[in-house]
Formats: C-alpha cells, sequence, structure tokens
C-alpha cells in the first residue's frame, strides 16, 4: 500500500478549559476522498486549520508526504502542496475570475518568474488559470467579474483558485455550503472527478454527499475520532449513529 499522503498523528488543541481536538490521527492517500463529519463545533474546521497552518497545535504532528510539517509556515505548505477551501467564500469580487485564479497562481509560484519578461510571465500566469478554471468547468466564465458569478460557480471558482496552488491535497470545508438541488449536484460531480489527482479531506454537512464520495469517513464528536470506516461501516456503526447520523441517514 503506498504510503499516506496526509498523517496526522494525535493533534490536539485547547481554547481555554476546552479540548477542541483531542489526540486527533487520521490519514488521507493520494486519489482518496477522506471525509470528516461530526456534529457543530466538534472541532472539524478547527482540525483543517491545524493542518493547514492557520493555528499551531498543542501537541501532536502533522506529517505531510512522510515531512514533518507541523511548524512550517502556512505558505510553506502551500507551496509544499497543501490547498485549502473556505467554509465562507472567499473571491476578490471585483476582478475577473481568470484574474482571481491567476493571483493564486502567482501567490505559489512566488518569485519563480523574476527571470521572465513581465507579459511572459503574466501569459505563463493566464495559461496556468485557465487550465484550472477548465479543471472546475468555469473557463467559460473567465472573463466575468467574480463577484458575479451565481453562489455555485463561487465555490467552483474556490476549487480553481486551489486547485492554480498545484496541490497535492485539497482541505475543503463545507464546500457544497449554501448550494441549491441543482448545483449541489454538479459540485458532487466536480469533486468526484478531483479525485483521481489528488487527496481530498473533505468536511461536509450533506450527508448524502459525504456517503456518495467518501473513501473513508472519521467521525469526530467533542473533539476525538469515534469511529474511522468505509462509508458502510459508518452507517451501520451504532455509537456513530448515537452520536451523529440518526436514522433518517440509514
Ligand atoms: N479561536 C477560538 N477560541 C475559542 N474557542 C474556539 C475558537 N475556535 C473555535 N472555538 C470553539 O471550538 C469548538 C469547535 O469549533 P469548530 O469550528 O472547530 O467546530 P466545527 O466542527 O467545525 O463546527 P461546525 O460544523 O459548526 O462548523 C466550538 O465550541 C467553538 O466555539
Amino acid at each position: 500500500m503506498t504510503a499516506p499522503l496526509l498523517r496526522i498523528e494525535g493533534l490536539s488543541k485547547r481554547f481555554g478549559g476546552l479540548a477542541v481536538t483531542d489526540a486527533v490521527s487520521l490519514e488521507v492517500r493520494a486519489g482518496e476522498i477522506h471525509a470528516l463529519i461530526g456534529p457543530n463545533g466538534a472541532g472539524k474546521t478547527t482540525l483543517i486549520n491545524q493542518v493547514s497552518g492557520a493555528l499551531a497545535p498543542d501537541a501532536g504532528r502533522i506529517l505531510f508526504a512522510g515531512r514533518d510539517i507541523t511548524r512550517l509556515s502556512m505558505p510553506r505548505r502551500v507551496r509544499a502542496g497543501l490547498a485549502r477551501t473556505f467554509q465562507v467564500t472567499c473571491i476578490l469580487p471585483g476582478f475577473s475570475v481568470l484574474e482571481n485564479v491567476a493571483l493564486a497562481a502567482q501567490a505559489r509560484d512566488g518569485s519563480s518568474f523574476r527571470f521572465l519578461r513581465p507579459s511572459a510571465g503574466e501569459d505563463r500566469l493566464n495559461r496556468a488559470a485557465l487550465e484550472a478554471l477548465a479543471a472546475v468547468g468555469l473557463a467559460h466564465r473567465a472573463a466575468a467579474p467574480a463577484g458575479a458569478l451565481a453562489h455555485g460557480e463561487k465555490r467552483q471558482l474556490e476549487l480553481a483558485i486551489a486547485l492554480a496552488t498545484r496541490p497535492r491535497l485539497l482541505l475543503l470545508d463545507e464546500p457544497l455550503a449554501g448550494a441549491g438541488p441543482e448545483e449541489t449536484e454538479r459540485l458532487i460531480a466536480l469533486l468526484g472527478r478531483l479525485r483521481a489527482d489528488y487527496g481530498v479531506l473533505l468536511v461536509e454537512h450533506d450527508m448524502r454527499a459525504v456517503f456518495a464520495l467518501a473513501d473513508r469517513i472519521s467521525v469526530l464528536v467533542y473533539g476525538r475520532v469515534i469511529a474511522t470506516g468505509a462509508p458502510p461501516e459508518i452507517r451501520a456503526n451504532p455509537e456513530v449513529r448515537a452520536a451523529y447520523l440518526g436514522e433518517d441517514e440509514a
């Protein structure tokens, strides 16, 4: 079996007296969608924040492609191949769709264009941005102002922004939040296609999407992983059903 792309070992974070993530361990393999589910306040976003580098853990380790990244800055993690999207849409509405993605491509490449003429650098960024937009099915909207996109298209744009940083692992925090039924279908299909090329750690409340997409699911309750397994195992787990899923998810 291939080594995991992401390995989280005993990750703990306290806010005051509250253990928000409590010795959390899990792995994400390349080509796998690993969903992290759990009730509101279980610590899912706090875990993603620690993996992305927005929050320092109190204890535990984060290994990415075998390298310990626990103390690495956020920009260095992006350069290493970690990309995240946010629960709340995070785009520049006055810039075009293409510009939003080109900026992300530029942030990833940093100074790598310093020996190129600016226009050649710009062409390259635009090409990279168009490629990322094509991968999420949004190339036809490249010239539109980002603020004019429909909600579901904004979620696609956020994914393109993440892809433009050339990641190996995507940290997706509620990518379906606020999407209507048709947009949800489109985004589920898109996430399913991305699986071939990336590892994905997916936080999502839409259980139909989670059970349709995930190769494995970890269930977080009060900061602790109470179960990890394939979707049928999780669905049948009595502790999970009692703590989170309830009867209607069966
Ligand atoms: N910076 C902070 N300071 C203090 N408490 C915090 C902070 N960030 C989060 N918390 C608390 O930690 C707990 C876990 O929050 P977190 O956002 O990680 O949960 P979640 O599982 O992502 O929830 P949701 O599904 O509602 O997004 C909550 O009780 C929250 O109030």
